[in-house]
Order: structure tokens, then C-alpha cells, then sequence
């Protein structure tokens, strides 16, 4: 039985995940949850899991979620440090990093560093540090199974090739809700039509980087440290079906993809599983049902964000970590009201541009220049 820590069970990742555990046939021991601020969830979820331990980031809803669990309860851990405490507890094998944005950094280098084995869907971690986190974990030992849908078929896809035998990763990309929008509609786009994605149901922000590609672009940025590729050969295909994940091009010309139905119980059962694979009972892909699969270009002219990846990989070092935090202000200032939609990749180009990047040698340094981009992206948008 393995033993698993659900950072950001509250999400849209760790209520699936759940319910890839509560379909496993008893495979897996909840040991561990830990969310931001939603102390009643976390509380709801430690009633059915019994977790040794669970944290909240807030440490009002900590103490809430304390009052609630009651003596006999779980111990209750708070703030950041009590999050990353969880993700080196004894009694954990296997982490699963399904915090949202930079915020998860932290515990999954911590995760890396007690040696677990990480599930990672919070891809923030290897846009901030991915060359660092890779370089630690090939050193301990650790394997980093990607959640990310598109991760996860590459890795299915590379089914143990070696590097030389790869020419590119194509990682398919929906398009979003806006994929076929005039580029003069876009600057009056609201926050409400932006977030219906065609496919997929998950948080706000990684659903908002969705419609302006740049969820793509940090993809890119992920699939570079993930699988040690060259991001020259690393190209983006739209394909508004979902049902694609991506694509690995060999050297004799022959592509290996992996499909199934827009699900993130796949992926993670996938991870948390590996290298086993267990029955979970979702609807099979239908092919002779959807009658086609369809693919085109990305559109740099409507969606430039995507580009904005390739170009902090080109910069290097703090680059991409500053695009990142300029990224999350600048999508949360669109939610908020505070910018368009467009006006989002022309902060985070901004930013990029006025950055001088260093080399990341540290976590903590990761964690400053992306604080960084994400202080000069509110001073942009409130300019
Ligand atoms: N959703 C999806 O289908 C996919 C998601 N991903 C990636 O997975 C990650 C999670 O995405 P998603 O589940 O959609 O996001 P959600 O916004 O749905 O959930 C985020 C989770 O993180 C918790 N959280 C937020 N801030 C903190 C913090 N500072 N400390 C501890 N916990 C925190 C939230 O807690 P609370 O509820 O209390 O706020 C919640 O549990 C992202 O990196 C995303 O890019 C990747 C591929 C697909
Ligand atoms: C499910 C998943 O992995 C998301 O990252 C997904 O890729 C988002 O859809 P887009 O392809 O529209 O970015
Ligand atoms: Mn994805």
C-alpha cells in the first residue's frame, strides 16, 4: 500500500485524486492533506481519510479547521512551513504537488529532499526551478512522475527511449475557450467567457493560461527540465478535441502518442499508480463516436503568450520564474477586474524584457525573482 500526501487537496487535482483513491480498490493510504484557506473542505476530507496529519496555509483556517476536528483529530499543521512539513513526513511514500502557482514550489523541493516520490501536477515548481529540481532529484534518487496531462502522455510516450532516439515532443494544446475569436473581440473579453474551457473542468488560474496559451508556454517550460529536451524541439500543435495529449517524434520519423478521454483521474491514477496501472471504471474512448481528430497551428499573432516561454528559456536562469509571478498577477488582476485579457501577455513581455536574469541556485532565489516579476506586473497594471 503506498502512502500518499495531497498538497492542494482542496483543488480541482486533489478532489480528483481522491476519488482516484476512494476507486483503487484500498491501493492507497491517505497520510497527509494540505490546502490553503478552505479549512471546511479539508476538514471534510480528513473525516473520510483519517489522515495522520493536514495543514492549512492560513493559519485563521487552521485554527478553524482545529475547532472542528476536535481533540482525537489529526494533528493540524500551519502556514507554509506546516504545508512543507507534510511533504517529508515519515509515514508519506509518494507526494502529490497539486498546489496552485509558485506557492508549491517549496513543498516539492522539500518532497525531493526527504526523498519521496512526487506526482507532480503543479508545473509552476520546474517553470521557477525546474533545472535545480531535476538536478536534486536525479541526486537523491527521486522520481518526479508528471501528472500534467500532456506531461504524462510524453512519458508514457517515451515508454523508457533514450533521449538520442528523440527528434521533438509535440505538446497538444486545446486553444481554450477562444481559439476561434477575432483578434479585434479579445481586449473586451470577460473574466466569465474566459473561463469556460471547452475540455477540461479545473482552477481558475491555470484555466485562464489556457485562453491566453500561455498554460502552453509554461508546458514548454515544464516538458524542457521534465524531459532534458532542447525546447527547439519542443512544438506546440492545437487540437481542440483534448483527446491527443501529446506526441513524441523519433528520429525514423515515427510519432508515439497517448489518447484517452479529457479526464485528470487518468494522469494522476497514472502517477500515483506507476509503474502499475489500476482499473478505475471511467468512460472509454469512444473514437467511431467522435468521428475525428483535428489539428492546426497555434497563433502567435492573437495568443503571443506562449512565445513569452520559448523567450525566458532563451534568457535563461531567473527568466522563466519572473514570467511566472508576472503570470499570476497579471491573470489574477484580469479576474479582479483590474486588466483585459490582452493586456496580459503585454505585462508579462514587459516584465521578461526588464528583467537582468541571474542563475538559479537556489530555491529561494527561484521563489524572489518570480516575487520580482510579480511585483513589476502589479505596478503595470495599476500604471
Ligand atoms: N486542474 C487541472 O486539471 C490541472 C491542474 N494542473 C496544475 O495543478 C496545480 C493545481 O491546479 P488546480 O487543482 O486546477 O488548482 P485549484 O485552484 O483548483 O486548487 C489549488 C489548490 O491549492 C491550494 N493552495 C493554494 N494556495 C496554497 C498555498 N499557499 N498553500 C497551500 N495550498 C494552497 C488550494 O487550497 P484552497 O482551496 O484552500 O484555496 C487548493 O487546494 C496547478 O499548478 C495547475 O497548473 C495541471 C494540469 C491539469
Ligand atoms: C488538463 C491539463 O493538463 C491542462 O493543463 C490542459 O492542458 C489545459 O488545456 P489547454 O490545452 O487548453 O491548455
Ligand atoms: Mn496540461
Amino acid at each position: 500500500m503506498k502512502r500518499l500526501a495531497i498538497l492542494g487537496s482542496t483543488g480541482s487535482i486533489g478532489v480528483q485524486a481522491l476519488d482516484v483513491v476512494a476507486r483503487s480498490g484500498g491501493r492507497f493510504e491517505v497520510a497527509a492533506l494540505a490546502a490553503g484557506s478552505n479549512a471546511d473542505l479539508l476538514v471534510e476530507q480528513a473525516r473520510r481519510w483519517r489522515p495522520r496529519a493536514v495543514a492549512l496555509a492560513d493559519p485563521a483556517a487552521a485554527r478553524r479547521a482545529r475547532e472542528l476536528l476536535g481533540p482525537g483529530g489529526p494533528e493540524v499543521l500551519e502556514g507554509a512551513a506546516g504545508v512543507t512539513a507534510l511533504a517529508s513526513l515519515g509515514e508519506v511514500d509518494v507526494v502529490l504537488a497539486a498546489i496552485s502557482g509558485g506557492a508549491g514550489l517549496a513543498s516539492t523541493a522539500a518532497a525531493i529532499e526527504a526523498g519521496k516520490t512526487v506526482g507532480l501536477a503543479n508545473k509552476e515548481s520546474m517553470v521557477l526551478a525546474g533545472e535545480l529540481l531535476m538536478r536534486r532529484a536525479a541526486e537523491k534518487g527521486v522520481a518526479i512522475l508528471p501528472v500534467d496531462s500532456e506531461h504524462s502522455a510524453i512519458f508514457q510516450s517515451l515508454a523508457g527511449h533514450q533521449r538520442p532516439h528523440v527528434r521533438r515532443l509535440l505538446l497538444t494544446a486545446s486553444g481554450g475557450p477562444l481559439r476561434t475569436v477575432p483578434a479585434a473581440e479579445l481586449a473586451a473579453v470577460t473574466p466569465a467567457r474566459a473561463l469556460k474551457h471547452p475540455n477540461w473542468s479545473m482552477g481558475a488560474k491555470i484555466t485562464i493560461d489556457s485562453a491566453t496559451l500561455m498554460n502552453k508556454g509554461l508546458e514548454v517550460i515544464e516538458a524542457r527540465w521534465l524531459f532534458d529536451v532542447d525546447p527547439r524541439r519542443i512544438d506546440i500543435v492545437v487540437h481542440p478535441e483534448s483527446i491527443v495529449h501529446s506526441m513524441v517524434e523519433y528520429v525514423d520519423g515515427s510519432v508515439v502518442a497517448q489518447l484517452g478521454v479529457s479526464d485528470m483521474r487518468g494522469p494522476i491514477s497514472y502517477a500515483l499508480a506507476w509503474p502499475e496501472r489500476i482499473p478505475l471504471e471511467l468512460p472509454a474512448l469512444d473514437l467511431p463516436r467522435l468521428g475525428k481528430l483535428t489539428f492546426e497551428a497555434p497563433d502567435p499573432a492573437r495568443f503571443p503568450a506562449f512565445m513569452l516561454a520559448y523567450r525566458a528559456l532563451e534568457l535563461g536562469g531567473t527568466a522563466p520564474a519572473a514570467l511566472s509571478g508576472a503570470d499570476e498577477a497579471a491573470v489574477a488582476a484580469f479576474l479582479a477586474g483590474r486588466c483585459s485579457f490582452t493586456r496580459i501577455a503585454e505585462v508579462c513581455a514587459e516584465v521578461l524584457e526588464a528583467l537582468a536574469p541571474e542563475p538559479v541556485g537556489s530555491v529561494e532565489q527561484a521563489l524572489a525573482a518570480s516575487d520580482w516579476g510579480r511585483r513589476q506586473a502589479e505596478r503595470r497594471v495599476a500604471g
